[in-house]
Parts: C-alpha cells; sequence; structure tokens
C-alpha cells in the first residue's frame, strides 16, 4: 500500500522537486524504507548515515517486499530506541538546588538561587548535560549541592535541615539541652521572723515590709540554702549562687524604701507638695569584715536577742531591723548583715554603700587574717566615697573563745586608735555579753542621732504647701 501511494503522482512531482514530504509521516518508518528500497523515494533532509542502502532490507527474491518484520532494521531500532531513552529532558539534567532556584527565579534553566549565575560557576565544574555520555549524567544528577557530601540523603531533605537537626547528638551523653535546663533549682528556705513575730524587739516588723502583710514574710526575706547546721569554723556550706540575683533585688528594695523615707521626712523632695513628717527615722548601718567573723550572729544577738541555732555564709546581705527608743524619739536601727566572701558580694557593693549612716568593722579575736584585712574593708569603704565623717566603730568578736585568742587587746586599741574607731571586744554567743553587744549598737543610734544626718532631718518649716489653682471664670460660648 506504502509503494503505491508513493509512487502516485503527486509524490513522484515532489521528488522531482528534491523537496521535503509532509505527509510521509502517515506511511511510518517501514513504508518509507520500503519506497527507498525500491528506489521511488528520496528524503532529502534525512541524514544518509541513519537511512543507507546497507540499512534497507534486500529485496525478497522474486521481487516481493519483505515482510513487516524484516523491513525494519534491527540495529537502527534498537539504536533510536536507546537514544530517545538516554536523551534528558531538560529538567532532569537539573541538580535539586538548581530547581530550587530556577523556580525562585522566574524558571531560569541551570543558574544558582543564590547569584543568578550559571551553576558552573558556582563551584559545580561540571558542564552540561550532553545526550551521548550517560556517565556524566548519571555524575550530574548525583551531585545536588557543591557544599554537601555525595552520601545518600534522600533527595527530598532540605540542605538546611541536615544542618539545623542535631539537637541531641551534639550533647555528650544524649542529653538535650532543654533536658539541661529542667534541672531542678536548689531549694532555698526563706528566713523566717523570729518567734514572737518580729526581727527585733521593737515589736512590729520592718517599716518596708509593713504594707506587705505578715504573711508575706517569707517571700520578702532573704533565702538561704537548706542545709545542716554548720561548724563554729572552716567547713560551711556552700549557698546558692542564683540567689544572688534575688538578694540584689531585695537590696535595691531596701535602698528604694529606705529612700522613700528619707523623701516622706521631707529632706528630699523635688516636687513641690507637701509630706507629712516621718514618725521614724531610720539608720542604714553595715556590717563588714571577713567571712566567719560573726558579722551574722552579732546583728542576730542584737536584733533578736539570742544567738543563732544556725547559720550560713550570708549571700549578698542580711535586712535586720530593730526600732530603739532614744530621748523619746523612735529611731530604727536597720542592719545590713553582708557577705564576707567575696564572690557572694561583689555584685552586691553599690549596694551596701548607698545612703549609709554607720559602719561596723567586724574581725574574729581567734583569726588574726581576719585582723589583718581590715585595712582592706577600710579601703574598700574609701573607694565607695564614704563621708569621712560618717560613724565607725571597730569591734572584736569570739572573745568567748578566750584560749584561742590570736589578736591581742593593745594591737586592735592601736590600729582602732589610727582611724579614728572606739573599739569593743565581744562575743555574740556568750549571754553574759548580751548587754555588750547591745551597748555596741546602742551607742552608734545615740551617735546618729546627735550627728542628725542631712538626709534624715525633719521636714523643713519652709516646706511648700501646694495651693490649689484658681480655676478660670466659665465661658459660655452658646
Ligand atoms: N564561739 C563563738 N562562735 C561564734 C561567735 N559568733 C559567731 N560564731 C560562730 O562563727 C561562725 C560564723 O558565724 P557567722 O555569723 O555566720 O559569720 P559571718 O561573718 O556572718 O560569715 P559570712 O556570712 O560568711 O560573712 C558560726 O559558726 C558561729 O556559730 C561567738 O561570739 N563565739
Amino acid at each position: 500500500m506504502g509503494s503505491a501511494l508513493l509512487s502516485g503522482p503527486g509524490a513522484l512531482a515532489k521528488r522531482a522537486q528534491g523537496t521535503r514530504v509532509p505527509w510521509i509521516s502517515s506511511l511510518g518508518l517501514r513504508g518509507v524504507l520500503c519506497a527507498q528500497a525500491a528506489g521511488g523515494l528520496e528524503l532529502p533532509n534525512t541524514p544518509k548515515h541513519r537511512l543507507t542502502a546497507k540499512h534497507a532490507p534486500a529485496t525478497t527474491e522474486g521481487g516481493n517486499t519483505p515482510s513487516d518484520q524484516e523491513l525494519v532494521p534491527k540495529r537502527i531500532s534498537r539504536r533510536a530506541a536507546s537514544r530517545r531513552r538516554l536523551t534528558p529532558h531538560p529538567l532532569q539534567s537539573l541538580s535539586l538546588s538548581q530547581l530550587a532556584g530556577s523556580r525562585e527565579s522566574g524558571g531560569g534553566r541551570g543558574y544558582s538561587r543564590h547569584h543568578n549565575l550559571p551553576a558552573a560557576s558556582q563551584g559545580n565544574s561540571l558542564p552540561p548535560p550532553s545526550p551521548g555520555n550517560p556517565q556524566r549524567r548519571r555524575l550530574q544528577r548525583r551531585t545536588r549541592h557543591p557544599s554537601l557530601p555525595k552520601t545518600s540523603q534522600p533527595l527530598t531533605r532540605h540542605p538546611l535541615k541536615a544542618a539545623l537537626r542535631p539537637s541531641r547528638e551534639r550533647v555528650p551523653g544524649g542529653t538535650s539541652f532543654l533536658s539541661c535546663l529542667s534541672l531542678p533549682a536548689p531549694r532555698v528556705i526563706a528566713r523566717l521572723p523570729p518567734e514572737g513575730g518580729s526581727l527585733g524587739r521593737g515589736g512590729a516588723g520592718p517599716a518596708w515590709l509593713s504594707g506587705l502583710g505578715r504573711s508575706a514574710w517569707p517571700l520578702r526575706s532573704l533565702g538561704r540554702l537548706a542545709g545542716p547546721p554548720h561548724p563554729p569554723s572552716s567547713s560551711r556550706p556552700v549557698p546558692c549562687l542564683s540567689s544572688l540575683g534575688r538578694v540584689r533585688r531585695m537590696a535595691s528594695e531596701m535602698e528604694s524604701s529606705l529612700e522613700a523615707s528619707f523623701t516622706s521626712s521631707g529632706a528630699v523632695s523635688g516636687a513641690s507638695v507637701f509630706l507629712p513628717p516621718a514618725r521614724s527615722r531610720i539608720f542604714k548601718i553595715i556590717v563588714i569584715g571577713d567571712s566567719n567573723v560573726g558579722k551574722t550572729c552579732l546583728t542576730y544577738r542584737f536584733c533578736a536577742g539570742r544567738f543563732p541555732d544556725r547559720t550560713e555564709a550570708t549571700i549578698g546581705v542580711d535586712f535586720r531591723e530593730r526600732a530603739v527608743e532614744i530621748d523619746g524619739e523612735r529611731i530604727k536601727i536597720q542592719l545590713w548583715d553582708t557577705a564576707g566572701q567575696e564572690r557572694f558580694r561583689k555584685s552586691m557593693v553599690q549596694h551596701y554603700y548607698r545612703n549609709v549612716h554607720a559602719v561596723v568593722f567586724v574581725y574574729d579575736m581567734t583569726n588574726m587574717a581576719s585582723f589583718h584585712s581590715l585595712p582592706s574593708w577600710i579601703e574598700e569603704c574609701k573607694q565607695h566615697l564614704l563621708a569621712s565623717d560618717i560613724p565607725r566603730i571597730l569591734v572584736g568578736n569570739k572573745c568567748d573563745l578566750r584560749s584561742a585568742i590570736q589578736v591581742p587587746t593593745d594591737l586592735a586599741q592601736k590600729f582602732a586608735d589610727t582611724h579614728s574607731m572606739p573599739l569593743f571586744e565581744t562575743s555574740a554567743k556568750n549571754p553574759n555579753d548580751n548587754d555588750h553587744v547591745e551597748a555596741i549598737f546602742m551607742t552608734l543610734a545615740h551617735k546618729l542621732k546627735s550627728h542628725k544626718p542631712l538626709m534624715l532631718s525633719q521636714p523643713p518649716d519652709n516646706g511648700i504647701t501646694l495651693k490649689p489653682e484658681p480655676k478660670p471664670a466659665m465661658t459660655c460660648w452658646c
């Protein structure tokens, strides 16, 4: 049928002109080959090396047309089929990242999404895929990103995902950081007021806590780490450093309450308002000295009237207050029991020295090193610009341990004279020295009262009273 068609007058005319035969596709390859073998058709645009005489099927004897099976040369068929299979689709030859980039950059083929440059210039030095080199094409398929190793990662994984995954693997021992964060915080036991309801003997709790009520005491008190009572000398429990932040916050609250107290006394009042006179003045006294010299015990003895059952190293600062009456005036003595250990005080120091009215230097009479540290404590006061006229006293503690005393009284007295301070030797532990401890702080209170520091003075007589401004006369616009 094919030869019949090809030998028609139209086909011959086309052949004579040597032009392409548009309807040849309807014949199929077999028909074309038959026609060519019969010499009836010349295909000008068909490469001769692909359709040559040797590929054409031999005419069977008797001039019969070969069967369909014979008409299709097997070699040509296989090669054509293999070429069709090996010729990549343009998208097939692109790597994943290139595909993603081409999507983002509007479909530019083979371009990096980062710089819009050809992928080859980004470090992927492979040439564009060639249809005739299947090995190279395979390489190109395996190469996804120049920075990633050629591992057996699934193609669907984004490179970034692999980089950001490692939380568990990175932490040694298989613990993730989140589990580290969820470690239980150290237990902190709040210091409760001593029996009787208040810290001091004055009855009521500290003024700066009065607004909170008694139920707020444990929250407002400073925490100390739970633990057994430590032995009298060296091995003391180590408090938790994380409590320092809480202590610092407390110290600032104390300061602001002190400043509020000063303000309410009328001495510091930036605004032109009239404030009622304060009911009682507050004196801030800081107690400083080496760790373990007995600062906590001394302040506790004065405010609670007894030796504490157990003590731990102070973190930052402990506050105690006692109200006393001197010459008919009620004043409050606020004792700041500071930490002796450097690591528990360094971030608190600026709070200690603000608005200080008096300083108590304490050393341990059974420990010469604590006495030798006194000059450094005095120096620290100087560095924090403590006024030279602020009352200071020197206290040697633990005089009950007579057999262990290392610091002779005359040496201590000489030092005190050098620095113009009165010297007291006492014991916070010995109940017989109770009056002595009391006398130390009461002396200070008397001195402070007579000292009449500017900040704590009563409101001046020329206090400005706010007068209501005269209202403007009503104007009716209607
Ligand atoms: N024998 C005797 N021991 C005392 C006396 N005062 C304190 N201690 C003991 O000395 C140790 C330390 O007392 P603290 O009051 O905690 O010392 P501190 O100076 O406050 O120490 P830090 O808080 O670390 O600055 C405790 O074991 C007390 O029991 C005292 O007068 N006599």
